[in-house]
């Protein structure tokens, strides 16, 4: 459920005020808040379902997370954890030992007779107490220890799980909100607070071992004083787990709100969009909208500061009390002569002890509640992002399903694709259907938004179609492992902050005459041959001796790195966009040369060029409403002979404009 005015009354609350279902919209055009009459954003909105499903269930799953935690634990480091949690159960009952010889050091110290002979009765057990303190403390020493070099190993193997399946994820994924939140969640508190969960996990094992030593040194000496000690615990308890619920729902809630700072943030202080920035002259509308975000991070913090000091307060009270009673029926059991002065003595020192290691249980196990919702989410994380790999994409890693080596390409078939954006209201392609085969060009024109790139992209098996198939040589693609068959040049190639070489290798062992042959094919040798550096120049600004590139010098890089893969099928979606009329010639002519041996799928807008591809097809809102050769389908007189007609006029005037009298 989208909650609407989330934060529109948090001058006071953060209790959201829900819209009623049958509330008009209109409402929100009314709303009087600070952004005078904006309808809630984007990033103001959380589903309130989910998060407080997610707090019971978090609570109920605290087992499970301590499991998993020392799982992941086991998995970074086995000698580590066993030292970390033997060292800690093994200074316990170490504990224990050393309240049982006081009781004996002061049994002997009140007995009856002369002093020396007191002392001398009580030597062997203060001996024995020395010795059980010097063995606690060494357990303890080794115990820390494993525990320091364990947190890295932690923080590195969540980090690399996170790592490596945000890259295997099906691409839709990226298109959807509530995985774009769930995955931020995971980066910023997930993965630090694994570490986190792993470390109080032990720390709460150790402090539970200690209050059961102290429980069970209590118990010892009188029954009564066990439950006494115990219900000092609740109050702090109830405190603790309330404060840490308060701060992750403010978390949580804020979850949209961070991604949008961080993304206004990076505008403000990135390279890349700093020239438009000035030239926009954006400043104060960016200033202006970080301070919204800003302004209501800040409000919630505040509030949850406000809530959190109120909770522990009444904790603190409660937990003063509660020890006044204990040490009320202590002096009670004293005085009906229940228990004797030296039992009174060690209980007294039991329940101090027993109370720090209680206060220490309530501390950890708020910090391992509250760490544990923060790693609930990086498990969740990584229960959705499994969910949403592909068949293909999941192979590699043991999950038993092989994909089959494909048989090289013959046709590449998509077989009427129907696919809908995730969250979008109607499909960017109907029932298309296209064809490629070994030798072909095959072209997908069509006016802005038609669904070409959309294709290209089912074509490459990045997106997956919700009805119909893409098929390579008859046969389902999301069977098959085509890792390195397919080369894509995207229409908004990414420009790797990486030397030249890097960029055209984008991970490939180097073969230095392909390289050169990719980058003459690509036009991008002209572009090496300027860099001082060559191959090795570094494409980033950002960083010492590095270099930028115009857009068709890019351009020509991105195009290299397609050729260099070889790739069965080459998908180039507007190629030639930056590049200069000579370029753009060249090219074409080498793509339809490169075609031998492969199949080629050219998206493009220069009509003039896609004239000698053997199959041209026409996109429109998503369907594919003619195909054929550029000659059938100027005789069909279609959409393809007016947007053809259209540039070859424009060509035709420009030419009567230069040349009035030619
Ligand atoms: N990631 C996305 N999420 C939701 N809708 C999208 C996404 N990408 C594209 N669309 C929509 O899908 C439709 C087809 O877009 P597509 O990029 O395939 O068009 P195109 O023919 O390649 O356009 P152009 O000629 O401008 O490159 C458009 O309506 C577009 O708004």
């Amino acid at each position: 459920m989208k909650l609407w005015g989330t934060w529109r009354h948090t001058a006071t609350s953060t209790e959201p005020h829900q819209k009623p279902d049958d509330e008009p919209d209109d409402r929100r055009d009314t709303a009087p808040d600070d952004r005078s009459g904006l309808e809630t954003a984007y990033w103001e909105t959380h589903d309130e379902e989910l998060l407080n499903a997610g707090l019971a269930a978090i609570a109920r799953r605290l087992p499970f997370l301590v499991a998993s935690a020392l799982r992941l634990a086991w998995q970074a480091g086995r000698r580590d954890t066993a030292v970390a949690l033997a060292g800690n159960v093994l200074a316990g009952a170490f504990t224990v030992y050393g309240f049982v010889a006081t009781s004996d050091v002061l049994t002997s110290l009140f007995a009856g007779g002369p002093t020396p002979g007191r002392v001398r009765d009580a030597l062997p057990s203060l001996a024995l107490l020395a010795a059980a303190a010097t063995l606690r403390g060494a357990l303890l020493t080794a115990a820390t220890w494993a525990q320091a070099r364990l947190k890295p190993q932690v923080e590195r193997l969540a980090e690399t799980r996170l790592l490596d399946l945000t890259t295997r994820v099906d691409l839709a994924a990226f298109d959807d909100d509530d995985f774009h939140n769930a995955m931020r969640r995971a980066r910023d508190s997930g993965v630090p607070d694994t570490a986190t969960v792993v470390e109080t996990t032990i720390a709460a094992l150790t402090a539970t071992v200690g209050v059961a030593s102290a429980t069970a040194a209590l118990g010892l000496l009188h029954p009564l004083l066990m439950p006494l000690l115990l219900l000092t615990a609740l109050p702090a308890g109830w405190a603790a787990v309330r404060a840490g619920k308060l701060g992750y729902q403010a978390f949580y809630r804020l979850s949209a709100a961070r991604r949008r700072k961080f993304m206004l943030s990076d505008l403000m202080a990135e390279r890349q969009p700093a020239a438009e920035v000035r030239a926009f002259d954006l400043r104060d509308f960016l200033l202006a909208e970080y301070a919204k975000v800003a302004a209501l991070e800040q409000r919630v913090q505040l509030d949850v500061a406000r809530r959190r000091t109120a909770v522990k307060a009444g904790g603190d009270l409660l937990t003063g009390a509660a020890t006044l009673g204990v040490y009320a029926a202590l002096a009670a059991l004293l005085a009906a002569g229940v228990i004797p002065l030296a039992v009174a003595g060690t209980a007294v020192l039991a329940i101090r002890t027993g109370q720090t290691s209680l206060a220490g249980l309530v501390q950890t196990l708020n910090r391992l509640y509250e760490a544990g919702l923060y790693f609930g989410d990086y498990l969740t994380f990584h229960a959705l992002a499994t969910t949403r790999t592909t068949p293909t994409a999941q192979a590699p890693t043991g999950t038993g399903v092989t994909p089959a080596a494909p048989a090289r390409l013959a046709r590449l078939t998509a077989d009427h694709v129907t696919f809908t954006y995730p969250g979008a209201d109607r499909p960017a392609l109907r029932e298309a259907a296209v064809t490629v085969a070994r030798g072909e060009v095959i072209a997908l024109v069509g006016e802005n938004g038609s669904g070409k790139t959309t294709l290209a992209k089912l074509l490459a098996g990045l997106y997956h179609p919700q009805s119909g198939a893409i098929r390579w040589n008859g046969a389902d693609i999301t069977r098959l492992d085509l890792r390195g068959l397919i080369s894509v040049i995207a229409q908004d190639h990414t420009r790797w902050p990486l030397t030249v070489r890097e960029n055209i290798l984008m991970g490939r062992p180097l073969d230095q005459a392909r390289l050169a042959e990719a980058a003459t094919a690509a036009g991008a040798d002209e572009v090496v041959a300027t860099l001082t550096h060559g191959y090795d120049s570094l494409l980033d600004r950002r960083f010492r001796g590095g270099h930028d590139l115009s857009g068709g010098q890019w351009q020509r890089i991105a195009v290299a790195r397609g050729f260099y893969r070889d790739a069965e099928l080459v998908i180039f979606d507007e190629p030639t966009s930056a590049l200069d009329a000579r370029a753009e010639h060249a090219l074409f002519e080498r793509i339809r040369k490169h075609a031998d041996g492969r199949a080629i799928v050219l998206i493009t807008h220069r009509l003039a060029s896609v004239r000698y591809a053997d199959r041209i097809y026409v996109l429109d809102h998503g369907r594919v409403t003619e195909q054929g050769t550029h000659t059938e389908l100027m005789a069909l007189g279609g959409l393809y002979a007016e947007l053809y007609g259209l540039q070859a006029a424009a060509y035709r005037l420009d030419d009567h404009a230069d040349h009035p009298h030619g």
